[in-house]
């Protein structure tokens, strides 16, 4: 709308060893007219990676709640947090998972506290963080979930052109949306997870973020199976029959538009994909190298379910590419990109 200024979007740097600061600093280099981002970490992290692959930038610190500059190419404006040890690119460290839990609560607080409109996450690596003693931790999405006290959130993946939907363009085809029914799981304990109340939980979700935030009137949903051709009715695993389609039936009588169970081989294929909003599959690798098939570098990260708005990239840590100043930028671009459009979406919802 003009003379609406951009929204305020809280850039979490991510695993300090990974490619996060660097491409927050490579991402303040360009106009970025559909936001103004605030990177959330260490300043003399972000100055370093930034001398390092030969990027010129003037960070200015800030308290939240301080005036932003003006938006410029070359400016990030960056909220402070305080590495806990040196950190040398591609070396893990696992002194600093506090610093890194330490930028998403910033951010958190920030959302909650009108300063941000919505928050973008760089990388963090999950496996530092447990190493680290934060038992139980397994990624961002689950962690806001704690932080905003909700029950229940849904990872999402969306290809670049299926981010705006309403969009008439989309047939199918390379532009693609993954919800997850579980996330970072071993695979041992999936068939556990898919429950009917979980399944009622996500679609739910599912079903109403796809309204809310990509204003999709009459979201189509279609569902994986978990087991080889949907279950082979019965003979090739039974939670098909005995969990799946009863959760569906009943969501379908909620007047939910779903299509499946169906067989995951077949259904990401553009005559099944045809006229579905999203597909939800059962598990994390069921779904998403799909998706990075489709679009790696050109999708985003949605956490569906939450009362504030939070994307993130379609990519790890990369600890190869870390200091080297070679890693893509796309991704993260589409994710702030998908953020600010979301900011504006629900700058009407009451805030939490
Ligand atoms: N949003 C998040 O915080 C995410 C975090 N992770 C975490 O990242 C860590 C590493 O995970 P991996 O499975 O190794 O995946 P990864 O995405 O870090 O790396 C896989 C491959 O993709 C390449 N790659 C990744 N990002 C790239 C970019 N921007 N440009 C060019 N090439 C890129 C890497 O160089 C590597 O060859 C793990 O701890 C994982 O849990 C993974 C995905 C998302
Ligand atoms: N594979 C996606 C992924 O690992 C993202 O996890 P999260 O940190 O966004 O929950």
């Amino acid at each position: 709308m003009a003379g609406t200024p951009s929204p305020v979007l809280a850039l979490t740097t991510g695993e300090p060893a990974g490619i996060g600061p660097e491409l927050a600093v490579m991402l303040a280099t360009r106009a970025v007219p559909v936001a103004r981002v605030v990177a959330v970490g260490d300043p003399a992290l972000l100055a370093e990676r930034a001398a390092l692959i030969g990027r010129d930038i003037d960070l200015v610190e800030l308290a939240a709640g301080d005036a932003l500059p003006a938006p410029r190419p070359g400016v990030l404006p960056v909220w402070p947090v305080t590495l806990r040890a040196p950190s040398r690119p591609g070396v893990l460290e696992p002194a600093n998972a506090a610093y890194v839990l330490e930028t998403l609560d910033v951010a958190i607080r920030a959302c909650r506290e009108g300063h941000a409109a919505g928050m973008v996450t760089a990388p963090l690596h999950k496996g530092v963080i447990l190493d680290a003693g934060h038992a139980g931790f397994s990624g961002h999405t689950e962690y806001l979930r704690d932080a905003c006290g909700v029950d229940e959130v849904v990872m999402l993946l969306a290809t670049d052109s299926a981010l705006h939907a309403g969009q008439p363009g989309w047939r199918g085809g390379s532009a693609l949306r993954v919800a997850l029914a579980t996330t970072h799981l071993p695979l041992r304990e999936v068939s556990d997870a898919i429950t009917g109340p979980r399944l009622t939980r996500i679609l739910r979700i599912l079903d109403a973020d796809l309204r809310r935030w990509f204003g999709i009137e009459a979201p189509r949903i279609a569902v994986c199976g978990l087991n080889p051709h949907a279950g082979e009715g019965g003979h090739l695993g039974r939670e098909e029959l005995d969990v799946i389609i009863p959760a569906l039936e009943a969501l379908r009588a909620e007047g939910l538009a779903l299509d499946g169970p169906l067989p995951a081989d077949t259904l990401f294929t553009p005559r099944h994909l045809e006229g579905v909003d999203a597909v939800l599959a059962m598990y994390h690798d069921q779904g998403l190298p799909v998706l990075k098939y489709a679009g790696f570098g050109r999708a985003a990260n949605i956490t569906l379910g939450l009362p504030l708005v939070r994307t993130s990239v379609d990519h790890g840590t990369a600890l190869d590419l870390a200091g080297r100043g070679s890693a893509d930028l796309g991704s993260l671009v589409v994710a702030v990109a998908l953020a600010a459009d979301m900011a504006r979406r629900g700058a009407e919802v009451a805030p939490i």
